[in-house]
């Protein structure tokens, strides 16, 4: 298994989990130009391919001002069912078995777009996903940090009616200036009514982000985290706690966090223990889906079969998925690896 052909199909069969994914952000050019078609939205782009060319970012905000403008197309419950279905079915090819999916209400409630509308073909298409693919799921509803904490408490308060569906809240959009502390008291709240929590946090913020999530927000993953590097006390913390990172390789390359996947920590953190999944953020805009991402990262960091395995084995250990559902996709591991 030391060949790239077998590394490859090591990579993409192993089963594994996807922690950190905005549906959002799987909104394929084609799928874009097609609903811009549908409802008579005109994109400031002529083609499939000069979309793809725009897509050179220079940190998280100029890419989050691609990110929101596109998503404008999405105005029906058929489109939100169209794109969760289009992206289940890609990550069903790349060996992924269960997603927990971050959708961004405020995104479209801001344009007038009910936030029924966004869940409801959200959901379908998870179970119709689940019925076709055998895909498991979880649903994250994250408030944009941008916005204020009363526009973050009236959209969980939209969310009550739907808590049976949505497992946990996060907290996205652009990291600098918007510290989690700003969201205490709505995060509280959360909590109080049953949600768990996961933060954006050290992605682009420093550590005292990460610091404030934990204490604060009280999360039970931490999303990005890599610039926890920067505090060896914090490091040593989240080793002890098993606290996970949702690690986006690909992203962090695209956006400028590191500027080349040979410089990218998560080898260095794996090693030294931490919890580090592997994650494609925002698949359509950074490159690749969860396979493309294994194979930056493996090949970027030379990652053996063993780190491979690991990665796999933490995504399910920090899933939210019931323990007996771990059980059988960690045992799922290890016939694999034995095969
Ligand atoms: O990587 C990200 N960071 C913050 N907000 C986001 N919204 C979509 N992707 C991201
Ligand atoms: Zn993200």
């Amino acid at each position: 298994m030391t060949d790239k052909n077998s590394i490859d199909a090591f990579m993409r069969g192993i089963p594994k989990a996807e922690l950190h994914l905005h549906i959002e952000g799987s909104l394929e050019p084609e799928l874009m130009f097609a609903l811009a078609h549908k409802h008579g939205v005109k994109l400031p782009y002529a083609s499939v391919e000069e979309l793809r060319n725009a897509y050179q970012f220079d940190d998280l905000q100029s890419f989050l001002d691609l990110y929101y403008a596109g998503a404008a197309v999405l105005r029906d419950e058929d489109d939100f069912h169209a794109l969760t279905m289009a992206y289940l079915k890609r990550v069903h090819a790349d060996g992924v078995v269960h997603v927990e999916i971050f959708f961004d209400p405020q995104t479209h409630t801001e344009r007038g777009i009910a936030f029924a509308t966004v869940i409801d073909g959200i959901r379908r298409a998870l179970a119709d996903g689940e019925r076709e693919f055998g895909i498991t799921h979880r649903l994250i509803m994250c408030f944009l940090r941008h916005l204020d904490a009363a526009d973050a408490m009236r959209t969980l308060e939209q969310a009550l009616p739907y808590k049976d569906a949505i497992v946990a809240v996060g907290l996205d959009s652009s990291e600098r200036g918007h510290p989690p502390s700003k969201f205490e008291a709505v995060f509280s709240r959360a909590r109080s009514e049953g949600f768990l929590a996961v933060a954006h946090a050290g992605e682009e913020g420093p550590p005292a982000y990460i610091i404030e999530a934990l204490d604060l927000l009280k999360v039970a993953r931490v999303d990005h985290g890599v610039r926890c590097e920067e505090d060896p006390a914090l490091v040593q913390r989240l080793v002890q706690d098993r606290m996970p990172l949702t690690v986006c390789p690909l992203s962090n390359v695209k956006l400028r966090v590191v500027e080349r996947m040979q410089d990218h920590n998560l080898k260095r953190l794996l090693d030294r223990g931490l919890c580090v999944t592997i994650n494609s953020d925002d698949p359509a805009y950074f490159g690749g889906y969860m396979f493309a991402n294994f194979q930056a990262a493996q090949r970027g960091l030379d990652l053996s079969r063993e780190d491979i395995t690991q990665l796999a084995a933490n995504s399910i250990e920090a899933s939210f998925l019931r323990a007996a559902e771990k059980k059988h996709w960690q045992e799922k591991i290890r016939e694999f690896v034995a095969a």
